[in-house]
């Protein structure tokens, strides 16, 4: 009987313990944002953790973790990830470091695509992980066909689906939910993003469009709601600040800002609800 052939994707992730995919119906949800937050919030509460940013048209994971200047090294075992923080405890991956300039941009059809994703899962060197975070982009289209295809086999943790409260964005994401249950990828729940915001001089939060659809949508479609983030101004400004060089200055790293900050605290609750529900 001929041997079967273990899949490279299997092989190179034989250290990933879980993965995990973020999906939203429409762009400009937070995608990127909540995926940086669980992954800061993941390493700050010990967790070795990588991001594979897939939205090959818009990147925007280099520049929120603020290595958009940094530069993926090949080494004979493969690409070397981009490393966020001093101790390797935080890689990230992501097309926006292999353009030769940060603002081209990628037009390419669909196999070129799916080819790329499977590189970023055969030849990126990601080692032992607790957590490999997927940042996808909106809708559903051939860079998520490409990332749950190429990880049969290997069983994703499940998916996190991103939304805001306004209906629009909950119609989109509903066909997300369908998504998954159509490609059978489990649904890990629901983030409901600005959901309110939070005064940059009191740190009160205020309702401004109504809050709740995302709890309502996740009980109409049997899955779990995993909490609601506010909009708050000091996330973009610590985004902001990570972009500038700082050297050694080691006190003043994103990784070391957010665990000082409120929004640690804040989104701690749903890191844990996020971990419980795959562990
Ligand atoms: N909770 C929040 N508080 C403050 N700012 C936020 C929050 N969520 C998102 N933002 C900001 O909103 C903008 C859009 O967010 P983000 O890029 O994460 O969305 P996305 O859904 O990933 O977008 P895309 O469709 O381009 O992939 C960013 O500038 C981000 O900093
Ligand atoms: S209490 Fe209200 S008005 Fe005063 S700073 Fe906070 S949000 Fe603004």
């Amino acid at each position: 009987m001929a041997e079967e052939t273990i899949s490279p994707i299997i092989t190179n992730l034989a250290g990933v313990k879980h993965i995990i995919i973020v999906l939203s119906g429409k762009g400009g949800v937070g995608k990127s944002s909540i995926t940086t937050q669980l992954a800061l919030c993941l390493v700050n509460k010990g967790n070795k953790v990588g991001v594979l940013d897939i939205d090959l048209t818009g990147p925007s994971i280099p520049r929120m973790l603020g290595v958009a200047e940094k530069q993926v090294h090949q080494a004979s075992t493969g690409w070397i990830p981009v490393y966020v923080d001093e101790n390797q405890q935080f890689c990230c991956m992501s097309i926006g470091f292999l353009l030769q300039r940060k603002d081209d941009s990628v037009v390419w059809r669909g196999p070129k695509k799916n080819s790329m994703i499977r590189q970023f899962l055969t030849d990126v060197c990601w080692g032992e992980l607790d957590y490999l975070i997927v940042d996808t982009p909106p809708g559903t289209s051939d860079e998520h066909i490409s990332i749950v295809e190429s990880l049969k086999g290997v069983k994703p943790g499940g998916a996190i689906i991103v939304t805001t409260p306004q209906a629009v964005a909950l119609a989109d994401v509903r066909k997300e939910l369908n998504f998954c249950k159509k490609v059978d990828l489990p649904i890990l729940g629901v983030i409901e993003n600005m959901s309110g915001f939070v005064c940059p001089h009191c740190a009160e939060c205020t309702n401004l469009f109504s809050t709740g659809g995302g709890e309502a949508m996740a009980r109409e479609f049997e899955v779990d709601f995993l909490g609601r983030v506010p909009i708050d101004p000091s996330f973009i400004l610590m985004l902001e600040q990570s972009s500038i060089p700082e050297s050694n200055d080691l006190k003043n790293t994103l990784l070391a800002k957010y665990s000082r900050s409120n929004l640690f605290t804040a989104f701690s609750q749903i890191t844990d609800n996020v971990v419980a529900k795959i562990s």
